[in-house]
This record gives structure tokens, sequence and C-alpha cells, in this order.
């Protein structure tokens, strides 16, 4: 599964006299669960809400299996889900409306998607309380249902902001399981975080951000051999990076079984 889905070429993007996103060349390919890394305000949101289409680059391009994300708009997005870091849900409808809102905007015909949403709520624990309004539901509950939506179209691209964050450490293993599965399907998941060992035991391969520029990229295990031989920024970087206790639970979770 070589095929690069998620390409990018010098994509930058600037306010003013800031650079925030600093031409950045990244290839993501079928198969492939990218963890984009960075502190607080490294550019990652930005880098995520570019390749969507929603925010324009300042310069440089961005492909989509293939599709100008700008120029080829319509086709890059049917390939896509986006699952921002404050998801936006429509309280008034149930959960089950609100999949099949998503399904009908992406024109996916009836019958197709009475069985997918089912699967989805199947998948994420949601079906009890499917009919049930949206603006009842708790932080991780709502994360599951955006979960679900955006992959109701069978996306090959999957761009996640911070996805673990609010979940439990059940939620964000299960998480794992169903990005690891459409991986395996053959879609490239790219997922950013702020967390080094969240990176770690979801990803495959991981760049790290700093101040919108990409310092470092490889698996896991080749950046902490990069970090034991470089001085400076890398070092510090990881360090920076490090979960706190509050995060201790979440990542052992994600270290259990089937660990990558
Ligand atoms: N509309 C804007 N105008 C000016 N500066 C902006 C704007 N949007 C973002 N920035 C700046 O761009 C930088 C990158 O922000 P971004 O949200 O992409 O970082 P991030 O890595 O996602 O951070 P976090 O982990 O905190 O979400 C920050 O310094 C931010 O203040």
């Amino acid at each position: 599964m070589d095929e690069v889905l998620i390409h990018t070429k010098g994509l930058t993007k600037r306010y003013g006299a800031s650079t925030v996103v600093d031409s950045l060349n990244l290839e993501v390919k079928a198969g492939e669960i990218y963890g984009f890394l960075g502190p607080n305000g490294a550019g990652k949101t930005t880098t995520i809400r570019m390749l969507t289409g929603l925010l324009d680059a300042s310069e440089g391009e961005a492909y989509i299996c293939g599709f100008h994300n700008d120029r080829e708009a319509a086709q890059a997005k049917a390939m896509m889900a986006y699952v921002p870091d404050q998801p936006k849900l429509y309280g008034k409808l149930t959960a089950k409306e609100f999949l099949h809102m998503v399904a009908a905007l992406y024109r996916i015909s009836k019958d197709i998607y009475l069985e997918r949403a089912e699967e989805l709520m199947a998948m994420f624990g949601l079906r009890e309380r499917a009919d049930e309004l949206l603006e009842g539901y708790s932080h991780g509950m709502r994360q599951k249902v955006v979960l679900a939506a955006a992959l109701i179209h069978q996306p090959r691209v999957i761009l996640l902001d911070e996805p673990t964050v609010g979940l439990d450490p059940a939620s964000a293993r299960l998480l794992k399981d169903v990005l690891q599965e459409l991986a395996r399907q053959g879609a490239a998941v790219f997922v950013s975080t702020h967390i080094l060992e969240i990176a770690e035991r979801m990803c495959h391969r991981v760049g790290i951000l700093k101040e919108g520029k990409l310092i470092a990229q490889g698996t896991p295990e080749e950046l902490r051999k990069k970090v034991k031989h470089s001085e400076g920024s890398l070092e510090d970087i990881f360090l920076e990076l490090t979960g706190g206790h509050e995060t201790a639970e979440l990542i052992k979770c994600l270290e259990e079984e089937n660990s990558l």
C-alpha cells in the first residue's frame, strides 16, 4: 500500500509577519497512521484546516488522494473526513438524525446509510441512546458521534485534531482500535496531538512540528534514537511533549495488547 493519499508541497500559512506553518512537505500513505505532534501553538490545527480546504494556504499546495484540495475541492472533500478538536453538533438532533443528515449531505442512498449508521452506532456504543437529543450528550459521547459521522461515507483520508482530548481511557482505546482497522483497510489517518506517548502508542510514523516547521520525522522508535543522539531542540521538545499524570491512565490503556 504505497499510494500517497496526503501530500503537501511547501504548505505555508502566514498571518501578517508571522509564519505559523512553514514550508511543510508531507506524505502519508495508504495504510498509515501518521501522528502530527507538537506543543500548543505549533501549527497543527492550522495545517489540518489547510488540508481540509477550510483555510487558504499562503503558499504551497495540498493534495488528498491526488486531488488538489482547492482546485479540485469537491473531489478532495469526498475522499476525506475531518474530526475537529471542538466538534460542533446540532443539539436538537438525535445521534441517529445527525448521522442520517451527514449521510444525506454526502448523497449516500437511504438503504446504504441506514445500514452503515447502525453499524457505526453499534461500534461506538451509541445504540442505546441513539434517539436522545445530542444536547444531553457528554463530551466523550459527542466525540463518538462526530467520529461515527466522519466515517459514514467511508473516507480514504481521515484527519483528526487532538481526538483523545476529553476521552476516557476505554474510549481512547476504542478510537485507537478503530483507526488501526481503518488503516488496515487502506485509509491514511492523520492525527494531531501534543502528547508524545499518545503519538507513540497510536501511530506508525510521527512528524514533530515546532513553530510551524517539521523538525523531525520517523517511526516512534527512530525518533527516540534520534533524540538520544541529538542535543538541543529535539530533546527539549520531547520533554515538553511528555504527558503528565492526568494522561497516564489513558496512555497505559493504549499500551495494552495489540499495541503497535
Ligand atoms: N486567525 C489567526 N490569526 C493570527 N494568528 C493565528 C490565527 N490562527 C492561529 N494563529 C496562530 O497560529 C499559531 C498556530 O496555531 P494552531 O492553532 O495551528 O496551533 P496548534 O499546534 O494546533 O496548537 P494547540 O495544540 O494549542 O491547538 C499560533 O501561534 C496561533 O496563535
